[in-house]
């Protein structure tokens, strides 16, 4: 099996796996619908039907080209739109030379749009397919099957139409729940690789910077223990509303551990980071959260260096964090810039900002 259709690629992110599921779809449509063309080409040769045979071997390797580069390059040819594009002329000229053989087609390739194509674009397709199947109907057949044919495939295209269209509102909100923290509405760690990943991405090839923030609550476990364990999450809730709200758009807000947060801040220097999470413990020291509760947290910044891998990024602002809580809490430490991926820090080291 190629690295795009096998499930331990796609098992550890939700929003891959979401991407492979349909990959897999578009992929077991074109494979079954080559399946089932192929030997027509030669049946509607063997009846002299020559025009018809030539466009389903065009069907056909369609078919073999959207199998063969999604397996092994990757890629969607032409984003499926061939598919309907000949599924609606092979349809309506076989039913208009061989007559119902030639229709029953048409049933199978209304549903399958809906499965290849995005959702606004297959219903378009498909109301261009049904209108071209109901011309066809009412010069070839008796008006009573000119209404059965129109009526019977309007249905058909109105139900898939329906079922793939809460297929994806089902994927969409099972992708919502595995991204986000369901307490605090934060992005959870499954998309902190890739998003992480393409920050440095923009860095290597655009020469922008980014930053990321890590902001830990200072001794969390005595909210706890004092106030109790549902005290401790409006606390958690609290801190995410209050932290998104003053965010930009670009910005994004994880939530990596248990009362551990991380920022991302797209086009942002480290200095400017550095003064956003100074703001930040502020405002969490100055304002209590719900029932007067007092709490504190510490800080530790990182700019994106070059050649630096999200790891190690990480990694970066994870000492500082550290050197922060050891040096008293309370405070921002800024991690030490390197000047590349295997670099020396050309600051010294890890940096305290201030303490409030
Ligand atoms: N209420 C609540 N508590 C949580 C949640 N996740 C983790 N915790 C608690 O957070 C506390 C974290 O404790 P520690 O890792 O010792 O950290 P801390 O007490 O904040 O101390 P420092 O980080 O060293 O300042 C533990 O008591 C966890 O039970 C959560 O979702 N809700």
């Amino acid at each position: 099996m190629s690295p795009l259709l096998s499930t331990d690629k796609v098992a550890t992110n939700p929003t891959l796996a979401v991407l492979g599921f349909k990959r897999q779809i578009v992929y077991h449509l074109h494979f079954w619908s080559f399946i089932a063309v192929a030997p027509l080409v030669l049946v509607q040769w063997n009846h002299g039907n020559y025009l018809l045979s030539a466009l389903l071997v065009l069907f056909c390797t369609n078919a073999l080209l959207v199998i063969a580069l999604l397996r092994y390059r990757n890629v969607y040819f032409l984003k499926g739109r061939l598919f309907p594009l000949l599924a609606v002329i092979c349809a309506a000229y076989s039913t208009t030379i061989n007559g119902h053989a030639g229709l029953y087609w048409a049933y199978p390739a209304a549903t399958a749009l809906f499965f290849l194509l995005p959702l606004r674009e297959a219903t378009t397709c498909n109301i261009f397919f049904v209108t071209v199947m109901a011309v066809v109907s009412f010069l070839k057949f008796p008006e009573a099957d000119f209404w059965r044919i129109t009526f019977s495939l309007g249905l058909t295209c109105l139900f898939a139409m329906i079922f793939a269209w809460l297929v994806g509102r089902l994927q969409g909100e099972l992708t919502r729940l595995a991204t986000t923290d369901p307490l605090t509405g934060c992005l959870n760690r499954s998309q902190l690789a890739d998003i992480l990943n393409s920050q440095i991405q923009i860095r290597e090839r655009y020469e922008r910077v980014s930053s990321l923030i890590l902001l830990d609550l200072d001794y969390f476990k005595s909210i706890n223990d004092q106030w109790g364990h549902l005290a401790g999450d409006q606390v958690l809730a609290e801190l995410a509303i209050r932290t998104r709200r003053r965010l930009r758009e670009s910005d994004q807000l994880f939530r990596i551990g248990g009362e551990e947060f991380m920022l991302v801040l797209p086009e942002t220097r480290q200095r400017d980071a550095e003064t956003l999470a100074q703001e930040l413990l502020t405002s969490i020291s100055a304002h209590p959260f719900g029932d007067d509760i007092h709490i504190t947290a510490s800080a530790s910044v990182a700019e994106v260096a070059k050649g630096e891998t999200w790891s190690v990024w990480l990694n970066r602002a994870d000492q500082s964090l550290y050197q922060a809580k050891s040096q008293g809490r309370n405070q921002v430490v800024s991690a030490p810039r390197t000047a590349d991926a295997s670099g020396s820090p050309d600051d010294g080291g890890a940096e305290l900002i201030a303490e409030t």
